[in-house]
């Protein structure tokens, strides 16, 4: 066997409270793409931040091929021929595309000719980028190009990868995949993290599963059943999400002619959405990243206020509400990017409770933080949706992204709202955490909640939704029931093809 291109002996690093990684030792040979497969919090993201000289270890050593590697920051791992990903992209969107690229190079070419390369690795790894176009008009999966062709100007002999697919149409994964198994055939090895197992099916040469920060076994993901790779993340077996079919009640949620100018600048603007929603019902959203997602969220949570007319809560006029007033009355939203937005990075897991569970939880009388309250409220969502934590005095940035997900999810679930919207429940989180989201989710609804699910996720939709609709360039479609809707109709209406929803036939 030939050499390793790089061997992990012993890795080791602990943080207060927990061990993120403990004694990991594994392989990635030449050329291969290896998965790195755990639930949330098993050690994944430590572990590449190892490699990537972001995260120093307390213990164990590297080799790159064959010689010491001990990267004590990132520019050393890029000149030792790391590259990384992240999920988070890092992009200025008022700059075009080589000029993004160029800051993120260590001595970048004049631009002429770095757009000149960008051009021809684009081409040769078969990845459409046109340097000149502005970052912020592009799509996620462009967005990510950009990234990936900054990397593959470096050359590098691994290139990481943290879950690139959670952004893309699958279209764009079927693109991306080609350029990896082309990297993989020059000899680049691939080290892949992704919670989405058929995805690891179809690309992967290996697989090294953690649990708790070990490694708890390897496979062969070509031969391994996705349920097999899930159950031995987790030590346990899975469950599917069932729901009893309820009747659902009366209008809760009615939008009218909801149109809105984007936000921001290279936001998209609502566009005349008439909807209803009823008590009890599931909705599901779909749509290519970048078409109205947020702003819809925004506009349902009261982050932007709309014109008189439009939005309606049993009834009741509440476009000019702010996001407070609405909690109070039970309309209750969960951010896509929990980071920052969703949950304050700096803050304990009990003062982000206090943030949004204060109206209806009692978290606030007379004006005074009911600091205890909010603590056992913490407790209980951390409880309830089995978030690992030592504790509601723990930072949200000091979670992994899979907890702080079901944190912030499981947060206002927990505070009984008659509406809640949900934008992407479950990026980034386990098969089983997921699991648990959906079925608390269908729990709420068939407990009398109207449910907004937005996501990328169509098999998430399709297994959840009682109706589906599409978001398109801030149209939103009429909403068509999720049963039995198949892949070449869902196409259509993601597509943006309203007006051929009558022809496809109502049921
Ligand atoms: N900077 C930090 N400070 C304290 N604890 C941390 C820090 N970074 C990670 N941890 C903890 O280390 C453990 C491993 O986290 P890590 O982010 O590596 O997991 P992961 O497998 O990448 O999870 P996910 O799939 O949810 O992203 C978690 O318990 C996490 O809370």
């Amino acid at each position: 066997m030939s050499e390793p291109l790089l061997k992990l002996d012993g890795l080791t690093k602990a943080y207060p409270g927990v061990v993120a990684n403990a004694d990991v030792s594994f392989e990635i040979a030449k050329g291969e793409v290896h998965a790195l497969l755990g639930e949330n919090g098993a050690g994944k993201s430590t572990l590449v931040k190892t490699i990537y000289g972001l995260v120093q270890p307390d213990r164990g050593e590297m080799r790159m091929n064959g010689a010491a590697f001990a990267p004590a920051e990132p520019r050393a791992a890029r000149a030792a021929g790391v590259a990384m990903v992240f999920q988070h992209f890092s992009l200025f969107d008022a700059l075009n595309v080589a000029e993004n690229v160029a800051l993120g190079m260590e001595n970048p070419p004049p631009l002429g000719q770095l757009a000149q390369q960008i051009r021809e690795v684009s081409r040769s790894y078969g990845l459409p980028l046109d340097p000149s176009r502005t970052v912020g008009d592009l799509s996620a999966g462009e967005r990510q190009r950009v990234e990936i062709i900054r990397c593959l100007l470096q050359e590098p002999r691994l290139l990481i990868m943290d879950e690139p697919t959670s952004v893309l149409t699958p279209q764009e994964v079927e693109i991306l995949f080609e350029t990896l198994r082309k990297l993989r055939a020059e000899g680049v090895s691939i080290l892949y993290i992704s919670h989405k197992l058929e995805e690891i099916r179809a690309l992967c040469d290996t697989a090294t599963i953690l649990r708790q920060g070990r490694v708890v076994g390897k496979c062969d993901p070509k031969t391994t059943a996705a349920r097999d790779m899930a159950e031995q993340m987790v030590g346990a077996t899975l469950s599917t999400p069932s729901r009893s079919l309820g009747a659902t009640g009366e209008v809760v949620l009615e939008l009218k002619g909801l149109s809105a100018p984007a936000p921001r600048a290279f936001g998209t603007a609502l566009r005349d959405i008439d909807l209803e929603l009823r008590a009890g019902e599931v909705l599901g959203i779909g749509g290519v990243a970048g078409n109205g997602q947020d702003e819809l969220a925004m506009a349902l949570s009261g982050e932007m206020a709309t014109a008189p007319g439009m939005i309606r809560f049993k009834g009741r006029e509440i476009g000019r509400l702010g996001v407070t007033a609405r909690r109070r009355i039970g309309l209750l939203c969960a951010p896509e990017e929990r980071m920052g937005h969703a949950a304050v990075p700096d803050m304990s897991l009990t003062e982000n409770a206090m943030l949004t569970a204060g109206p209806r939880e009692d978290l606030v009388r007379h004006g005074f933080l009911r600091w205890g309250r909010a603590k056992g409220y913490a407790e209980k969502v951390i409880e309830t949706f089995d978030v690992r934590t030592p504790g509601a005095g723990t930072a949200a940035r000091a979670l992994s992204g899979g907890n702080l997900q079901k944190f912030v999810i499981g947060r206002e679930i927990l505070q009984r709202p008659e509406i809640l919207v949900v934008n992407q429940p479950t990026w980034g989180v386990d098969a089983m955490a997921a699991a648990t989201i959906r079925q608390a989710l269908l729990d709420l609804a068939e407990r009398g909640a109207a449910v907004i699910v937005i996501s990328q996720d169509l098999d998430e939709l399709m297994e959840i939704s009682d109706r589906f609709a599409a978001l398109n360039a801030g149209r939103l479609g009429a909403p068509r029931p999720a049963e039995g809707l198949g892949l070449h109709e869902i196409g259509m209406m993601l597509g943006g093809a309203h007006d051929m929803e009558p022809a496809l036939g109502e049921s």
